[in-house]
């Protein structure tokens, strides 16, 4: 394993637990924790050791609250890489790749970005104060992709657009009676019953899994052309004074202003 600073990884049981490891940043990711995720799911991908991977946060606030908005309102981009390009649609790609079942525990608010990870894994467990959606059309950003109309195939189109237009968070509860995770537990119960589930999946047929995950994604694998387009979109939009105003007002902690760019 190389060196990592913003995530950690350890295996245990047959299962690789990726955690998150921001909390001060409520486990945004920069450009640097997106290279980190990457390496530690293609690590996971390879291991014989590992057939099922949780994904995780570190601490209790937060799974994971998307781009680290103040590093791009004080640097105007996620950071630097190990590439020189931010590869979150590569990270996207990842989660639905790897032929093994990734299971999110969802320990605190998913939004934005962060949002979008637990949605692309293939289950999703959530502590009880856990929270949900999108907050991209506040701060100046969006994930026309996967984000969004995967977001739909799993909840539903007029659910989907709720959570985008209104960024307002939703609750456990209601995350699960709208089918956006598979069970609610106790906080403190929460990686144990990730790793009980992880078990009962590592008793099965790795083989078997493997088609069924990828038999799962053909059906919505055409919408990375998409997201292709709507990053390409996203790095346009990025520059522009209108994504600028949603990243700088929720640095300076005040409402945006976007009555000058209505067209
Ligand atoms: C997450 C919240 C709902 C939490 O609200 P709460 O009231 O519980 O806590 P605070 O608001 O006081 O936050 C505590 C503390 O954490 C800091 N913080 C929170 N979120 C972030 C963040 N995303 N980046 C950096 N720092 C964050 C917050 O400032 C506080 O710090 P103090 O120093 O003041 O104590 C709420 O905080 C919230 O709504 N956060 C913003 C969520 C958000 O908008 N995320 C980014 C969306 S955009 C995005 O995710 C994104 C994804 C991509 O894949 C992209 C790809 C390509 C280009 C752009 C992309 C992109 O923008």
């Amino acid at each position: 394993m190389r060196e990592l600073s913003d995530v950690t990884y350890e295996v245990s049981d047959g299962t690789a637990v990726i955690t998150i490891d921001r909390p001060d940043r409520m486990n945004s990711f920069r450009g640097q924790t997106v290279d980190e995720l990457i390496y530690c799911f293609k690590t996971a991908w390879a291991s014989k050791d590992v057939g099922v991977i949780i994904l995780t946060g570190a601490g209790d606030r937060a799974f994971c609250a998307g781009g680290d908005v103040k590093e791009r309102a004080e640097t105007g981009s996620y950071g630097p890489t190990e590439w020189g390009t931010f590869e979150i649609e590569r990270l996207h790609r990842m989660i639905r790749d790897v032929p093994k079942p990734v299971i999110a525990a969802v320990n605190g608010v998913a939004v934005g970005g962060g949002h979008v990870l637990h949605v692309l894994c293939d289950l999703s467990i959530a502590a009880e104060h856990a929270r949900f959606g999108q907050s991209g059309p506040k701060v100046g950003s969006f994930d026309a992709g996967f984000g969004s109309a995967y977001l739909a195939r799993v909840i539903g189109e007029k659910r989907a657009r709720q959570l985008w237009y209104l960024c307002e968070l939703i609750d456990a509860p209601t995350a699960l009676s709208w089918g956006l995770v598979n069970e609610v537990t106790p906080a403190a119960e929460l990686l144990s019953t990730a790793r009980e589930w992880a078990a009962k999946i590592n008793a099965k047929s790795p083989t078997a899994l493997r088609f069924l995950k990828h038999s799962f994604n053909a059906d919505t694998d055409h919408l990375s052309g998409l997201s292709h387009l709507a990053f390409d979109g996203l790095d346009v939009f990025s520059d522009t004074e209108e994504a600028a105003e949603g990243a700088t007002a929720f640095a300076e902690k005040r409402a945006p202003d976007f009555t000058r760019f209505r067209r």
